[in-house]
Parts: C-alpha cells; sequence; structure tokens
C-alpha cells in the first residue's frame, strides 16, 4: 500500500499526543503506510464569519482541523470525543472511535489526598460546570475558581499555589504522563463525567472508503457503543461545550447502562436519570435518558445556563 495519511492536529500537548498515539498505531498495523502530522496553524481570520462564530468555544477548534479535511490538506482528524459537536459537515464523519482510556474525573492537589480531606472554603479550580455543579452539590462549603488553559497550564497554575486543588480529566493526566499527579480518581458516582470523556475519535471524508478500511484496526466496539448512547444524550438535550450535563454508559454484557444528569450550577439541585438498552439501540437509549431528565425539568436549568452565557 502506497498510501499516506496525513492527520491534522491542534499544537496543544494533548491534540499531539493523541495523534502521535493514532500514527504510532497506524504504522504498526500498516508497515508500508507513510503517516505524517500536519500541525495546524491559528486560523483566526476564519474564526469570524458568521456560521463559525455560532459555533463558539470548542466546536472552533474542531472546525479548523475539519477545514482543512475538506480541503484535502490532511485525510483524518484526531479529537478527544468530549470536544466533538455532535453534527458533522457535509461531506466528514466519524469514522473510528479508539478503545476508552480511564473516563473519570481526577483529583490534582499537591496538599490534599482527596475531596473529603479539603478543608471547608478551600479553593478549587475547574472551569467546568458539570464539575462544579457536582462538586458544590456535594462540598456546598467549597469555593470554586475558574481555571483555564490547557493540562500543562492548569497543574502549573496550580503549583503557583493559586488553588487547593483542581480537577481534570484523568485521561489527559495519564495520555501526558502526568498520572503521578492525581491524588485521587473521583468515583463516576461522584462526579459524572462528561460524554465522550476519555475516549478518542476519528474524523475523515466521507467519501476515503481505503482510509475507512484503514482505520478500522484503531477501532473500539464496545467504546463507540458507549459514547454513541452519551452522545445521543447530549444532542437531545442541545448540549453544547458549556453546559451543566453528564453523561456516562457502561457495558453489561451486551447490555448498554446509561446514566445522564444535569445540574444547576450552584449545585442546589442535580437532575439524575438512567436506563438500560441492546448495544443496537445506544441512540435511542441516550434520548430516552434525555427525556427522563427533561421530565424533571432539565430545560429550566439549562435555560437559566444558556441566558447567562449569552446564547439565545
Ligand atoms: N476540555 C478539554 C479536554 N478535552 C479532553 C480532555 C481530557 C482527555 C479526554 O477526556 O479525552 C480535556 C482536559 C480536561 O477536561 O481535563
Amino acid at each position: 500500500m502506497s498510501r499516506e495519511i496525513r492527520i491534522a492536529t491542534r499544537k496543544s500537548a494533548l491534540a499531539l499526543w493523541q495523534a502521535e498515539y493514532v500514527k504510532a498505531r497506524l504504522e504498526a498495523a500498516h508497515p508500508n503506510l507513510k503517516v505524517s502530522l500536519v500541525p495546524m496553524v491559528s486560523r483566526g481570520d476564519k474564526l469570524l464569519d458568521a456560521p463559525l462564530a455560532k459555533i463558539g468555544g470548542k466546536g472552533l477548534f474542531v472546525k479548523e482541523l475539519e477545514t482543512a479535511l475538506l480541503e484535502n490538506e490532511a485525510d483524518i482528524a484526531v479529537h478527544s470525543m468530549k470536544d466533538v459537536p455532535m453534527d458533522f459537515p457535509e461531506g466528514l464523519g466519524l469514522y473510528c472511535i479508539c478503545e476508552r482510556e480511564d473516563p473519570r474525573d481526577a483529583f490534582v492537589s499537591n496538599t490534599y489526598a482527596d475531596l473529603d480531606a479539603l478543608p471547608a472554603g478551600s479553593v478549587v479550580g475547574t472551569s467546568s460546570l458539570r464539575r462544579q455543579a457536582q462538586l458544590l452539590a456535594r462540598r456546598p462549603d467549597l469555593n470554586i475558581h475558574f481555571l483555564r488553559g490547557n493540562v500543562n497550564t492548569r497543574l502549573a497554575k496550580l503549583d503557583a499555589g493559586d488553588y487547593d486543588a483542581i480537577i481534570l480529566a484523568a485521561a489527559g493526566l495519564i495520555r501526558l504522563g502526568f498520572e503521578s499527579r492525581i491524588a485521587a480518581r473521583i468515583e463516576v458516582l461522584d462526579s459524572l463525567p462528561a460524554g465522550g470523556q476519555g475516549a478518542v475519535g476519528i474524523e475523515c471524508r466521507t467519501d476515503d472508503a481505503e482510509i475507512h478500511q484503514l482505520l478500522t484496526v484503531l477501532h473500539d466496539q464496545p467504546t463507540a457503543w458507549r459514547v454513541t448512547a452519551e452522545r445521543a444524550l447530549n444532542k437531545h438535550l442541545n448540549g453544547g461545550c458549556q453546559v451543566p450535563i453528564a453523561c456516562y454508559a457502561e457495558l453489561e454484557g451486551d447490555q448498554l447502562w446509561l446514566r445522564g444528569l444535569v445540574g444547576q450550577p450552584d449545585g442546589g439541585r442535580l437532575l439524575r436519570a438512567e436506563g438500560r438498552a441492546d448495544v443496537s439501540e445506544a441512540e435511542t437509549l441516550g434520548i430516552r435518558v434525555a427525556e427522563a431528565l427533561l421530565e424533571q425539568g432539565a430545560a429550566g436549568i439549562l435555560q437559566a445556563v444558556y441566558g447567562e452565557a449569552g446564547h439565545p
């Protein structure tokens, strides 16, 4: 096989790690395949036109990679599934989901062993409303402070003494070699993860059958079923990037068990719902659990959050 695969990637440490991981696995499986990385420079100008600007936040970074695929500057884009919007542009789709890393949130602190060890009034860093809602529901005394930036930046801010603890996805820390920084993994019961957390997905052109075939060695069907159910829930709740929605699917034999949560950002109310279905019904299950959340009043909570964030 003489084909070359060009991987479009952002330049953050985590994005590069994920791209290198896919490159290494593709090369191992297909010895004659040439795989290269195409690191994307910022295209701030392109972000200003209306349709892109509407997508916002994380969606913008994905968009940049998608443009490279559509313009045939690259062949595949590697994403953290939790950052991938629900719908794809015409001509592109998700053709591979790799085996999931630890999906849990991680408690990271230089002083305290876990959440319960934090003294009253401690400062915890996270910019995720999902994490904030669940933290405050359990520990209303904590002070949640905004924490932005990539994984390295966030760890540096913790080390500078700005926070007593921070919450990050375990997966990102493990991939970047920072597993030893995890003081405690927070069980999913206490911090239900974001849909797709810990899973890496590969997007490519719909009509590129040769690439689809080459990618099959990286596909992990159990992860794909789980992430499909989670994304269906997010989609049904219209979950964008800054919303207090959590969901997590596990496999019990050939049954999917999906748990979903919508939380008031101040932790005052956490709505929970769950359901089980055959793996072939992953999407229906996601919609069903989302409906159960809506019946409890999820729309009101989400509407209040969108209002504050300035969304329509
Ligand atoms: N929001 C950014 C982001 N996107 C994916 C991960 C971690 C790795 C993953 O979930 O696959 C992170 C960092 C974090 O939330 O701590």
